[in-house]
């Protein structure tokens, strides 16, 4: 899938633990539809790698979000070990430091897949990177954008970040792809989100892709919550 051009835009985070749960869930699409699925640790550890190529075969794009952060050398090795799985976007924690990141971005032209970099988290306000940090002067947008820094010093791909930065990051740093998780929509409040905002909001402040989980997931509607959240995005974005 060309992720510049016919990959979604809204990545549907598939949050589920077993492939029972997981299979449910895609059955309420269409066969035909080739969506963008992010598969992460609660997943992929619990039913294994082989999900991998199994939701490739279905023509899916993978996005395995198993947020790396290590040391320089464990993390370049666990690259390697995860570039036999050819997907589409994997994560790894900015937070490493810059000799990490400027390691990975050296093999980043040999590797399948593209690199994410996390910056801080969307369960995170300010006043949890300061008690974090131990400094009161500290701000979770600062922080992001300081680590944004990093990501493009690191020519990495893309950023995931709240898209209540994406709007600052995107003008200081316009190469970076935004991957944009902590969407909610009207009412439907998923507590132990801080940094949020609406698809509409996300892409007016300069989102490129959409991360999406339980709005989705836990939808009675699932496909159709998820044609509502593409055409709020896009339209927003055209
Ligand atoms: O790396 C991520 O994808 C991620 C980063 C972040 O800062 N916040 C965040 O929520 N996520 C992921 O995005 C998804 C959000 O799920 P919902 O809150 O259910 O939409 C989850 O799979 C999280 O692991």
């Amino acid at each position: 899938m060309n992720l510049d051009k016919s990959a979604p835009k809204v990545i549907i985070a598939c949050d589920f633990q077993s492939k029972i749960e997981l299979n449910n869930f895609l059955a309420k699409f269409p066969p035909s539809e080739k969506l963008f699925l992010k598969l992460g640790m609660e997943l992929v550890y619990g039913v294994g790698f082989e999900i991998i190529q199994e939701l490739k075969n279905r023509g899916h794009a993978i996005f395995l979000d198993l947020k790396l952060h290590d040391i320089p050398v464990t993390m370049l090795k666990a690259l390697h070990s995860l570039n036999q799985y050819k997907v589409d976007f994997l994560t790894i924690h900015l937070a490493a430091g810059q000799k990490s990141l400027d390691l990975l971005a050296q093999e980043a032209p040999n590797l399948a897949m593209k690199l994410l970099g996390v910056s801080v988290l969307t369960s995170l306000d300010d006043q949890d990177v300061q008690t974090l940090f131990q400094n009161p002067a500290l701000s979770s947008n600062g922080l992001a954008l300081n680590l944004a820094g990093l990501a493009a010093r690191s020519n990495l791909y893309g950023l995931i970040c709240s898209p209540r930065e994406a709007k600052v990051i995107k003008s200081t740093y316009p190469k970076l792809k935004l991957i944009t998780p902590g969407i909610q929509m009207g009412t439907n409040q998923q507590s132990d989100q801080k940094r949020v905002a609406t698809p509409r909001q996300a892409a007016e402040w300069g989102s490129d892709f959409l991360v999406v989980g339980r709005l989705i997931t836990q939808s009675l509607d699932p496909y159709q919550t998820y044609k509502t959240i593409i055409k709020e995005f896009i339209n927003e974005n055209n």
